[in-house]
């Protein structure tokens, strides 16, 4: 996205520079081995990106917790009962193939070295998309990814029960099967909970409920069109590539088309469905971050935006 500075006048704007000076260094940096082990496909992150940016991050959402809970025993004292130990959840949002995944796989790891002694759970908001067969009923199947094609209210639940301490079963996305999964997967009441989707930051289609108000703290990871463009196109090169020798892999289909037919598929998925939705539904919701990170087209951190009220 290209930023209209007067859109954005309630963040501090940091530069990479700046933010990555900002805390002490007392966290313990990843080695190369643990990056590997969380990178997915084309990833680059680097040693250097952990220590300059997402370290600061960690520090930060300390602070946010630390608040947090400061709060809660306040409020405890104010109503002369003992305050529940709730969840601390944070929300990740930004467009398709921006890195949210990535950001959040990392994220869940730092977390959990800073939180020694805390659980720290990761959840995709795709889960709670309704299944293929829903959407081809109600003939919204090509809106995959748009507010009407999540279960809102089932995602809100789920939420408001994982506030309140609970274990919660939720669906499972596989983007190898394009559908949702026949089996659940058990959610065990975390410290502390990520919730990684394009949909975030979205009321929900009645608009009396807002999955903001459960998060502690938010994110949006940020980047012009055409890089993610560029992104999304490379991401779907590959998964073709993976889906070769599999055909029960949902892109085995496409993988009989020549270079040029791929490509020209996946250019028109993005403008027709992905981009329309970044900037009907998901880009207008930036805002409702705590943070912007904004990535260069190499997905390194070059600017970061952090709200003042
Ligand atoms: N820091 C990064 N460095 C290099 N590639 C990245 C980085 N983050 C994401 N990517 C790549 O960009 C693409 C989209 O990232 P992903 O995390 O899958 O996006 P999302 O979850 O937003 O759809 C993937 O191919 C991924 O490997
Ligand atoms: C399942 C999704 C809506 C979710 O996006 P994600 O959380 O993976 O960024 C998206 O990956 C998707 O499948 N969109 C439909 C159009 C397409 O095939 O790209």
């Amino acid at each position: 996205m290209i930023f209209m500075e007067t859109e954005l006048i309630n963040y501090e704007k940091i530069t990479r520079h700046i933010w990555q000076n900002l805390y002490k260094k007392t966290l313990p940096t990843l080695t190369e081995a643990e990056l590997e082990n969380i990178k997915s496909i084309n990833d680059e992150i680097s040693v250097q990106d952990v220590n300059d940016v997402y370290l600061p991050l960690v520090q930060l959402i300390r602070i946010y917790k630390k608040t947090m809970s400061d709060l809660s025993f306040s409020k405890g004292l104010f109503l002369q009962k003992i305050a529940e130990n709730q969840p601390f959840i944070i929300g990740i949002s930004g467009s398709v193939a921006v890195g949210k995944s990535t950001t959040a796989r990392l994220l869940q790891l730092l977390l959990s070295r800073s939180f020694k002694t805390s659980t720290v759970a990761l959840v995709t908001t795709d889960g709670f998309l309704y299944p293929n067969q829903t959407l081809t009923e109600q003939n919204i199947l090509d809106r995959k990814g748009f507010p009407e094609s999540y279960d809102m209210e089932s995602l809100i639940s789920f939420l408001s029960e994982i506030k309140s301490g609970k274990d919660v079963e939720i669906p499972v996305y596989s983007h190898e099967i394009y559908d949702i999964l026949p089996e659940k997967t058990l959610v065990k009441s975390p410290d502390i909970l990520i919730v990684e989707g394009i949909n975030v930051f979205q009321s929900t289609l009645n608009k009396r409920l807002y999955i903001n108000d459960f998060f502690d703290f938010s994110i949006y990871v940020d980047a012009t069109e055409s890089n993610i463009e560029r992104w999304y196109l490379e991401r779907f090169k590959t998964l073709l590539e993976l889906a070769k020798k599999d055909s029960t892999n949902y892109y085995h289909q496409f993988t009989r088309l020549s270079a040029d037919e791929v490509l020209k598929m996946a250019r028109d998925t993005w403008k027709k469905v992905n981009l329309v939705n970044l900037r009907e539904f998901i880009e207008p919701t930036r805002n409702r971050a705590e943070v912007i990170l904004h990535k260069d087209k190499r997905h390194k951190v070059d600017k970061i935006y952090l709200k003042k009220y």
